[in-house]
């Protein structure tokens, strides 16, 4: 910690306040926490935890059971212009036009939220994504890791103040791994807040400023916020 400093205060962008979700009955305990411009919270936790649950509750796509998610102070609602304009999601799902090409789709998406150079901004995402040569394919002809770099360019050929993945590290090659670690790492430094679930140490170790560990209601009251190493410590190491 840097001493005879005044810390900058957070520009607190996204908070959950006792955020219950699941369905019907609460997968996982509730989650109190925010995050701020120029950081990034992990979600961690064992497979069938509540991570993705409480991302789609972040995301405005699931309704919560109880508690709340805002936005700069104002409550979550997918369909408002401030969340599609400021909040930018990676879910595994396929999330594009099956009929466009790869190209077209990050075109639409940058046009759409008034890129001004959407060209350029297309051809450096394509390029960064390793994506240049597959430029004219449908997305259902790409590979599954292909695919998973198609959504993440989707969410980063377009302006962001908040960026929300689900385990990005899916389906990735090591090499598509370092370049998405670098990426996000870029990312956070630039101002935009992340909120990820994920199990690559690596990832967390990298770009990690706080998580969550998101665990069953019947072991912990509530889930805990802890600091990236103690994060790390127990993605490493799930059974503690
Ligand atoms: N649509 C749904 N309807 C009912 N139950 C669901 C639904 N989606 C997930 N679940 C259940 O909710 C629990 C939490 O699932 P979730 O996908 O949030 O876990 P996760 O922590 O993201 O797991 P993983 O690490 O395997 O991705 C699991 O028990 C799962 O079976």
């Amino acid at each position: 910690m840097s001493r005879g400093r005044a810390r900058p205060a957070r520009d607190v962008v996204l908070a959950l306040e006792d955020l219950r979700v699941g369905y019907g009955r609460p997968v996982c305990a509730p989650v109190t926490v925010d995050v701020a411009a120029g950081e990034a919270l992990c979600l961690v936790g064992a497979n069938g935890a509540g991570k993705s649950t409480v991302l789609r509750a972040v995301a405005g796509l699931l309704q919560p059971l109880g508690g709340t998610v805002t936005l700069r102070g104002r409550a979550v609602d997918e369909r408002s212009a401030q969340f599609r304009r400021e909040v930018a999601s990676v879910f595994d799902e396929d999330a594009w036009f099956a009929e466009l090409s790869v190209a077209e789709h990050l075109e639409l998406v940058a046009r759409g939220h008034g890129v001004r150079d959407v060209v350029g901004v297309v051809d450096a995402e394509l390029e960064a994504q390793r994506l240049t040569g597959a430029a004219d394919q449908l997305p259902g002809s790409l590979s599954s890791g292909q695919k998973r770099r198609l959504l993440l360019a989707a969410a980063l050929v377009r302006p962001r103040a908040v960026l929300l993945l689900d385990e990005p590290e899916q389906r990735l090659d090591p090499t598509g791994r370092e370049a998405l670690a670098e990426r996000l790492v870029a990312e956070r430094d630039a101002g935009t807040a992340l909120v990820l679930a994920t199990h690559d140490v690596v990832l967390l170790r990298a770009l990690a400023t706080r998580a969550v560990v998101v665990d069953d209601p019947e072991v912990a009251p509530v889930c805990r916020v802890v600091d990236a190493d103690e994060a790390a410590r127990i993605v490493s190491d799930p059974v503690r």
